[in-house]
């Protein structure tokens, strides 16, 4: 699995921690840091999470990690990529569902909201979901992806 990761100033520490969680792992193939490289770097929550789903829609990158200070910015960032699925997902619970009903590729985080360690527990368990496209919750997903298209073709 190839795994994008970015974050703003605000999440920058976080992210780098996560890539290196994501690099011991060994369903990693790798970890693509798309930025920033230190909380020096200024540039907007958008131009980060824009450029991390690009790497997914270009299908350089199987999945993200994404790093602001609530995870909500990268978040909206993120969906206005076509074919992208982001969201903020600070339990447990929320990034199982986040993959299996949503088949979202992309979780967000909120370094102002959770700690490091939560964090990475959930990253660790993120890895291990996979989405089922027989499951029920497919066509569910695919009505988003239809929408997304037909906007798309006006
Ligand atoms: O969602 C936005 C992020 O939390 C960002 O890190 C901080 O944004 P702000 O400076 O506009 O509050």
């Amino acid at each position: 699995m190839r795994v994008v990761v970015a974050a703003d100033d605000a999440g920058v520490t976080l992210k780098n921690e996560v890539r290196t969680l994501l690099s011991a792992d060994e369903r990693v193939s790798e970890v693509i840091d798309v930025g920033v490289d230190s909380a020096d770097d200024t540039r907007a929550y958008p131009v980060l999470g824009l450029a991390a789903a690009e790497k997914i829609a270009a299908g350089e990158a199987d999945r993200g990690v994404l790093v602001c200070g609530t995870g909500i910015g990268v978040a909206i960032s993120a969906n206005k990529v076509p074919g992208v699925r982001a969201t903020v997902a600070h339990d447990s619970y929320s990034a199982e569902r986040s993959v299996k009903s949503n088949n979202c590729q992309v979780i967000t985080f909120g370094a102002r909201v959770i700690g490091p360690e939560l964090a990475k527990r959930i990253v660790t368990e993120w890895l291990g979901y996979t989405f089922d496209p027989a499951s029920a919750s497919a066509a569910k997903v695919a009505h988003i992806t239809e929408y997304e298209q037909a906007d798309a073709a006006t």
